[in-house]
């Protein structure tokens, strides 16, 4: 299960219970985690659903329009559930200040995941 999560800064995270979300998950407590995932899943937003179908060209052509941090997140996100390996936590924190790229990345990396027939739970949490 991949959770996206889309957050603002690192202090508004501390502030929300996204931190403690993260801590749940990391400790692996399964109860817990069914309540965080309860959570997130309350949370689910509109962004999978606006997203629209990419062709394999799509995706290569819109590959190079990552920057480079961009890419280097894309990368190690989609490697990471790729290979599915359990031993990794699935659970990623896209941080960055506003108009960086969070939601372009977010977006490119759902739909090169479903052109991949991966099954994702998507949340997208925008603290404000
Ligand atoms: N690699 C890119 N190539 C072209 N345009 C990009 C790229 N990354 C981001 N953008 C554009 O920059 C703008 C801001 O990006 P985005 O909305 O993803 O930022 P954000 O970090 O999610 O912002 P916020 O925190 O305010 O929601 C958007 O118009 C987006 O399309």
């Amino acid at each position: 299960m991949t959770k996206l999560i889309s957050v603002s800064n690192e202090s508004e995270i501390k502030r929300e219970e996204l931190f403690d979300l993260n801590t749940r998950a990391w400790n692996g407590e399964e109860k817990k985690l069914k309540n965080a995932c309860n959570f997130i899943y309350d949370g689910i937003s509109s962004l999978y659903y606006r997203t629209t179908e990419a062709t394999a060209h799509d995706i290569a052509v819109q590959v190079e329009r990552l920057t480079i941090k961009q890419r280097s997140h894309f990368d190690a996100i989609v490697d990471c559930i790729s290979t599915g390996n359990r031993n990794q936590s699935n659970l990623f924190f896209i941080d960055a200040p506003t108009g960086r790229g969070k939601t372009f990345l977010i977006d490119f990396i759902i739909k090169s995941l479903r052109r991949n027939n991966n099954k994702m739970l998507i949340s997208s949490y925008g603290i404000k």
